[in-house]
């Protein structure tokens, strides 16, 4: 999917958002357990409950390798349905992957070939020859780690450079964008840094960012729209445990179709404050 594509979906469905697919198997609905696949029942249901107020979907590779080749399973058969029943979403592994050259380029091959994802979380720490094999495929993207929304973000994303006093953070994105344009490269940039992100749109008033931290790690919605949406949105912000464990009851998809509902009524009237 390219830029203009994902923000017409943006536009037809009022929505910026991202759900995130991190299927804790130990929180699967109780009614779901006795299933051939647990996972991928509760993905479907989930899905089908959220996919109207939502234009994009993140798993988190780490919640289907931890089951082994079964969760792997689990994931191919997500994807598959998507594609499938969902044409117009876009698809992120967020898989936070980023080797030398020729590892990388067997992960976007496993990413982009083996599975169909639109796009992949990379790190930007093995610099420019880790990340530019994900970027030989037309149509696909890059969503750089930029800006964390962990603690951990402090321990370096705010070292200053000794010769430009830039933090980190900063370097990662004015670099970066050599090495890829605002169709095929994103930035990761936590809600719980919304505060940052006027810089950032300083730096990058073009490129999608990918904001995961509302919901369950406090970020603010409003906050993030208020300073980091563009004028064709710009933002991709994810919600996982806040839509996809609203319930731990059978009307687990119910609740979470509602509290993705809830989240793209907050984001249609923010577009339409920004004329979108
Ligand atoms: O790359 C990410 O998606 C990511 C980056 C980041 O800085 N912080 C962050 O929470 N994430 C991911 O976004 C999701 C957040 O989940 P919730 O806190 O449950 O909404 C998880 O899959 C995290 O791995």
């Amino acid at each position: 999917m390219n830029r203009q594509q994902l923000f017409e979906q943006i536009q037809k469905k009022r929505s910026f958002l991202c759900v995130g697919l991190d299927t804790d198997v130990l929180k699967i609905p109780k009614h779901l357990t006795g299933e051939e696949d647990p996972v991928f029942s509760f993905n479907k249901e989930i899905v089908d409950a959220t996919a109207a107020f939502s234009v994009a979907y993140k798993p988190n590779l780490a919640f289907y390798e931890s089951l082994g080749w079964q969760g792997w399973q689990s994931l191919e058969k997500t994807v598959k349905y998507i594609r499938e029943k969902y044409p117009e979403i876009f698809l992120i592994a967020d898989a936070k992957r980023g080797d030398i050259g020729n590892t990388s380029s067997l992960y976007a091959r496993a990413f982009f070939e083996k599975l169909d994802f639109d796009a992949v979380t990379v790190a930007p720490y093995m610099g420019e020859d880790s990340v530019k094999p994900f970027m030989n495929y037309a149509n696909k993207w890059v969503i750089l780690l930029a800006l964390t929304s962990n603690k951990g973000a402090f321990d370096f994303q705010f070292i200053r450079d000794d010769k430009t006093g830039n933090p980190l953070f900063e370097t990662v994105l004015t670099t970066s964008q050599n090495w890829g344009t605002a169709e095929n490269l994103m930035y990761v940039v936590g809600a719980t840094k919304a505060e940052k992100l006027k810089e950032i749109r300083e730096i990058t008033p073009d490129h999608f960012l990918l904001v995961p931290g509302v919901g369950a790690q406090g970020g603010s919605l409003q906050e993030v729209a208020k300073n980091g949406m563009n004028s064709q949105c710009g933002l991709l912000v994810n919600s996982s445990r806040g839509i996809i464990y609203a319930s731990a009851n059978e009307d687990f998809a119910e609740r979470a179709g509602e509290a993705a509902r809830t989240i793209q009524q907050e984001m249609d009237m923010l577009l339409k404050e920004k004329g979108l």
